[in-house]
């Protein structure tokens, strides 16, 4: 019998046989898609031997349900997701410029998936343009349902945009706006409570793996009723809720402000010393040097929408792209969450059964252990372990390896299969 997957007291139950709904996406989700399903059902046989299934069920979404129903994200794929609570999905176009809304964006904002969570970790063997691509160990929790992201924008010449400048200028005493004329024009929100549910997220995160620190990245200087708001009560919410927990940097400014540089050190080294977790907080452009040129100062990241969509793919990079950067779209209060890679349709290799399905496998793991198949999820990691170190890669690996094999996405698949 199959079943729902449920969310009972903050624990996600999970039947034998679930029903997971999968969205397989534009581009190149047909082919990630098909390899990566293939790879999971390999391995909840191999590690419960029939006991436990996945039922797969088609929700659609993008240019498959266009075609089919006239909708780019028609309701009944948000019921059905909403129903099962868990979801899988291969990435959707958003055309640039004009057009539809990112439907990315949608599904996160309707279903409330208020933290994307990309864990950024090195493989062996994996090509890397970094000396220590080992030493990049993070977890991005970056905040999904606000920031410009909420899409309040107004095209150039539009009389919406007329108006809204008009009113800043004429009600707000705005002065700054260069071109008035010929502004197109965007509006960022940014909340307290938004804020608190993502930082509160990502520090119990830290707490449960044992992360050494979180740290809040922003344009607080900049923005500073937006980011450096952010960054404000994501220190207030960490020591009001974690006081014996974590260590700030704002309490090591406070301390070394009334006690003096030495006290505020001491402080700082009794709270590592009892394990506590140290809050930090970096401005974003200076953060994107550090990750490169200290990247082992950094574990849990926190940060909103734009930061972390950009920070998401230079980590990537850093050990070794985005063919294989796995993520998850999560509300922890409703338990619903859809599990997604980092990367997009990549159009131009479109049916070619050539990319590396190793994104949204990986997003599979991390769905299988959300859902408490962790022994699957085990088999996975460590055949994409195996196959990395045997050399038997897709293109974007290969083209950087010495001596590697260059295999099909279908092939990679058939791979980890067998390795696992
Ligand atoms: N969550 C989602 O569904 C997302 C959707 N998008 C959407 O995707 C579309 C295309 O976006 P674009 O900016 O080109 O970014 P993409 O991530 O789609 O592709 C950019 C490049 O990344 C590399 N790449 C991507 N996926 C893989 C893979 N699985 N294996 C190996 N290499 C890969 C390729 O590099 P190379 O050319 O070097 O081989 C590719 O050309 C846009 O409509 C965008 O809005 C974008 C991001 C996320
Ligand atoms: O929605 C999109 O098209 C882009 C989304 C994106 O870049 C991301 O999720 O990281
Ligand atoms: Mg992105």
């Amino acid at each position: 019998m199959t079943d729902k997957i449920t969310m009972v007291n903050g624990s996600v139950i999970t039947p034998d046989k679930p029903v997971i709904p999968f969205i397989e996406g534009d581009g190149i989700g047909p082919d990630i898609w098909q390899a990566s399903q293939r790879v999971f059902d390999a391995a909840i046989e191999k590690a419960y031997g029939g006991q436990r299934q996945v039922e797969w069920l088609e929700v659609l979404a993008g240019e498959k349900a266009f075609k089919a129903t006239g909708e780019w994200l028609p309701q009944a794929t948000l019921d059905t997701i909403s129903e099962y609570l868990i979801a899988i999905k291969g990435p959707l176009t958003t055309p640039i410029g004009g057009g539809i809304r990112s439907l990315n964006v949608a599904l996160r904002q309707e279903l409330d998936l208020y933290v994307c969570l990309r864990p950024v970790r090195y493989f062996n063997g994996v090509p890397s343009p970094v000396k220590h691509p080992e030493k990049t160990d993070m977890v991005i929790f970056r905040e999904n349902t606000e920031d410009i992201y909420a899409g309040i924008e107004f095209a150039e010449g539009s009389p919406e945009a007329a108006k809204l400048i008009a009113f800043l200028q004429n009600e707000l005493g705005v002065t700054s706006i260069r071109f008035p004329e010929t502004s197109g024009i965007g509006v960022k929100p940014i909340s307290k409570e938004g804020t608190e549910r993502l930082v509160r997220s990502a520090i119990e995160y830290a707490i449960e793996h044992q992360k050494s620190s979180v740290t809040l990245v922003h344009k607080g200087n900049i923005m500073k009723y937006t980011e450096g708001a952010f960054k404000n009560w994501g220190y207030q919410l960490a020591e009001s809720e974690f006081a014996d927990q974590v260590f700030t940097w704002n309490q090591y400014d406070q301390l070394k402000e009334t006690k003096g540089v030495e006290a505020a050190n001491e402080a700082q080294a009794a709270a590592e010393a009892a394990g506590k977790i140290i809050i930090k907080d970096s401005i974003a452009d200076i953060f994107l040097q550090q990750i490169l040129t200290r990247p082992a100062e950094f574990d849990v990241v926190a940060t909103m929408n734009l930061n972390g969509d950009y920070i998401s793919d230079a980590l990537a990079a850093q050990v070794g792209g985005i063919g294989i950067a796995p993520g998850a779209n999560i509300n922890y209060q409703t338990g619903h969450a859809i599990f997604e890679a980092t990367h997009g349709t990549a159009p131009k290799y479109a049916g070619q059964d050539k990319v590396n399905p190793s994104s949204v496998i990986l997003s599979g793991t991390l769905m299988l252990e959300h859902i408490g198949w962790q022994e699957a999820a085990d088999l996975i990691v460590n055949s994409l372990e195996k196959t990395i170190e045997n050399k038997t890669v897709t293109y974007d690996f290969a083209r950087l390896m010495d001596g590697a094999e260059k295999v099909s996405c279908s092939g990679f698949a058939d791979l980890l299969i067998a390795n696992m």
